[in-house]
């Protein structure tokens, strides 16, 4: 790995569309959301990852895309490899082309799943060389064994998990940088999958959290009590209000797709 991948950590992120507020929801009734308010918040959580070292780098606006925004829907990054994803949302099909502009840019190898597979990122958890791929929502088994094909020759170990509670696998468990894999229980379809690994937290907005490196982890200020356990265990917190993006079951995961080993 040369020294530029090693010391410039990115993330792509999205600006919010004016079309924000007609964002999709599925799982949860619709409430309002405040535009301008979120915007504010993207910035904020934008700035969160700055300041843990991190250059953002913007995917050009999809100002007709209402959920946009949730950028890491429209791809899955490993290794050098990029595979573009097909949403399991139809509206949500233009959003990938604006991605995959940046990463071609970026000298990543780019892949895609093909229709009839349905696949979304955020299905899409990795750690170490494991990838779990949450199937029955947004992504369905053919999309799944797309990922599996594309990523099991880099010899990442592929494995499909039940998930139909929530939006998206991330939006019910994340890893911690340990490893540990945290869900709010009633949300997670088969704790066991994870074993010993799995950890319970109190509050929904407790299962997400996003890498910033070391023990850093960035999530949303509404998991307080998480959010102590995870200090109790030696993590160094750093939370973010992104109520206007939880209106549309977005989570602090949604927002950006970290480029940990940049090729090129
Ligand atoms: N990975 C994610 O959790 N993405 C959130 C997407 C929310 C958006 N309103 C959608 O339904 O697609």
């Amino acid at each position: 790995m040369e020294d530029r991948e090693m010391t410039i950590p990115r993330a792509l992120v999205r600006r919010p569309s004016p079309r924000l507020p007609e964002g999709l929801v599925t799982h949860i009734d619709r409430s309002p959301v405040d535009l301008d308010l979120a915007v504010r918040q993207w910035e904020g959580y934008a700035a969160a990852l700055q300041d843990a070292g991190w250059t953002t780098v913007e995917v050009e606006p999809a100002e007709d895309c209402p959920d946009s925004v949730f950028v890491e829907d429209t791809v899955v990054v490993y290794g050098s490899v990029a595979v573009l994803a097909n949403p399991g949302a139809p509206e949500r099909r233009p959003e990938v082309a604006g991605t995959a502009e940046v990463l071609e840019e970026h000298g990543y190898t780019l892949v895609e799943i093909e229709a009839p597979g349905t696949l979304d990122g955020g299905d899409v958890l990795k750690h170490g060389g494991t990838v779990w791929v949450g199937v029955g929502g947004r992504t369905d088994v053919e999309g799944a064994s797309q990922l599996r094909a594309h990523l099991e020759p880099l010899g990442a170990d592929v494995r499909t998990v039940p998930q139909t509670r929530v939006l998206h696998l991330k939006s019910a468990v994340t890893a911690l940088p340990d490893g540990t894999v945290v869900g709010h229980e009633p949300l997670v379809q088969d704790p066991s999958v994870w074993g010993e690994r799995f950890l319970a937290v109190p509050e929904e907005s407790g299962a997400h959290v996003v890498l910033l490196g070391g023990d850093r982890v960035l999530m949303a200020a509404d998991a307080p009590r998480s959010a102590r356990r995870f200090r109790e265990r030696g993590l160094e917190v750093v939370e973010v209000d992104i109520s206007e993006f939880e209106k549309l079951e977005g989570c602090v995961t949604c927002l950006s797709v970290r480029l940990r080993s940049l090729p090129g």
